[in-house]
């Protein structure tokens, strides 16, 4: 039986693209997910973007587009609440997603710990510095802090690349009363050994997805359905 939520002080809930589907964000690795028509190891590695930059911005330049036309919907929304309802019960909601979208701000959540980066920001490799950006990125760009061009990336999180902020995800984790896992396969490490973490250390699991994920048997309690529907029924 899924712990209600009244009786729990710290969550901590890792979101992936699964949440942002019925916003017609398109998922990784279901059928007709962006791996099923892209490969991931020729434009989501520092490799990738290193040989050849302009396929690489191509192709987070056609996500950035997709991105600033899609809305919010009742998953996120529903989250959103979920941290204001247990911050007014002395709670905390810790919410970590593996999503570059700004979605869970968009539908007015507060706190959110992108550890795969943000679309919407640049980087410069040059400089370091980290900017918010709209507009379609290129090589011939040139970077608003020290204007050098050829430096700018998106602030994204390739894989082979460190993972944001990751000792304070984890502090966070191991400090939750209960880990809820929302619309992520569980294939991409370390955010996909976050359930056997927490359940090393005694924290109550939950998994709510579309289908059971590559972890399902590790969570104590699974709940399946499209998040638009089963993140609110939960959260009610
Ligand atoms: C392929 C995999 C085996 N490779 C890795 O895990 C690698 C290597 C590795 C490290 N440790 C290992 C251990 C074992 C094996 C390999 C490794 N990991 C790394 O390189 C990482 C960096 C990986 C980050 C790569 N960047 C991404 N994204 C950003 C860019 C971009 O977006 O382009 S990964 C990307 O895929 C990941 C998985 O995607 P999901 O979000 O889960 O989406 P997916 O499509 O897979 O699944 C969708 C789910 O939703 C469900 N769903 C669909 N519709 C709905 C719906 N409507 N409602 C509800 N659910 C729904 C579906 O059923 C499905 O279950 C996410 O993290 C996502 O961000 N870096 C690192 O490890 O650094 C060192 C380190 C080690 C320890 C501690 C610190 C550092």
């Amino acid at each position: 039986m899924l712990t209600p939520i009244r009786e729990v002080i710290k969550i901590f809930i890792l979101t992936g693209a699964g949440i942002s589907a019925e916003s017609g964000l398109g998922t990784f690795r279901d059928k007709d997910g962006l791996w099923s028509r892209f490969d991931p190891m020729k434009l989501a590695t520092p490799e990738a973007f290193a040989h050849n930059p302009d396929e690489v911005h191509a192709f987070y330049n056609m996500r950035r587009q997709n991105l600033l036309s899609a809305e919010p919907n009742a998953a996120h929304r529903a989250l959103a609440r979920l941290e204001s309802g247990l911050a007014e019960r002395g709670g905390s909601l810790f919410l970590c997603t593996q999503n570059i979208d700004d979605l869970h701000e968009r539908a007015g959540s507060q706190r959110v710990f992108h550890m795969h980066g943000e679309l919407l920001k640049a980087r410069c490799t040059a400089c370091g510095e980290t900017m918010p950006w709209q507009e379609d990125l290129s090589v011939e760009a040139p970077c608003p802090s020290c204007r050098r061009s050829g430096g700018l990336r998106p602030h994204v999180v390739w894989f082979g690349e460190m993972p944001l902020e990751i000792d304070g995800i984890y502090d966070a984790l191991l400090e939750a009363d209960l880990f809820v896992a929302i619309g992520t396969s569980g294939s991409v490490y370390p955010a996909a050994g976050f359930v056997s973490e927490a359940r090393g250390h005694g924290i109550r699991t939950c998994e709510i997805n579309l289908e059971p994920s590559d972890n399902a048997r590790q969570f104590d309690d699974r709940r399946y359905g499209p998040a638009s529907e089963a993140v609110p029924a939960w959260v009610e």
